[in-house]
C-alpha cells in the first residue's frame, strides 16, 4: 500500500473529513468571487441602461470564452466545463442588465 493511503475506515474517514474542509472552504471562496462578479455586473447594467447600451456583448463573451478556454486547460480543467460556466453565469448577468433596462424605462416614462 502507499504510505499516504489510510489503512483503515478510521483514517480513511479522517482524511475524508479533511479534504471536505477544503472543499467547503473553496465553495465558500466561489460564493463570494461570484458576489463580487455580480456587484460589478450591476454596475455594468445601470451604465448599459442609463447610455441605452445593449444588454449583451457577444463579441466580448467570445474573447472571453476563448480567453477562459486558455486559462482551463493550462489548469487542467476541462475547457468545454469552463465555458459551460462562462456561459451560464452570462446569460443570469444579461438578464439582470435587460429587467435593469426595463426598470430605467418605466421610471422615465411614468404611466
Ligand atoms: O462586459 C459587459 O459588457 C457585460 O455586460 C458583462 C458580461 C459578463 O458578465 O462578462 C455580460 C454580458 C455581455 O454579453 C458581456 C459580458
Amino acid at each position: 500500500m502507499c504510505p499516504t493511503e489510510p489503512d483503515s475506515a478510521e483514517a480513511a474517514w479522517q482524511k475524508l473529513l479533511r479534504i471536505r474542509q477544503s472543499i467547503d472552504n473553496i465553495d465558500a471562496a466561489l460564493v463570494h468571487l461570484l458576489a463580487e462578479r455580480f456587484k460589478f455586473t450591476q454596475e455594468v447594467g445601470e451604465l448599459k441602461a442609463e447610455f441605452g447600451l445593449p444588454a449583451s456583448d457577444p463579441d466580448r463573451e467570445h474573447r472571453q470564452i476563448a480567453r477562459l478556454r486558455e486559462l482551463a486547460v493550462e489548469s487542467n480543467l476541462d475547457p468545454e466545463f469552463a465555458e459551460k460556466w462562462f456561459n451560464f453565469v452570462v446569460t443570469e448577468v444579461i438578464r439582470h442588465h435587460i429587467q435593469a433596462g426595463a426598470e430605467g424605462e418605466e421610471r422615465e416614462a411614468p404611466l
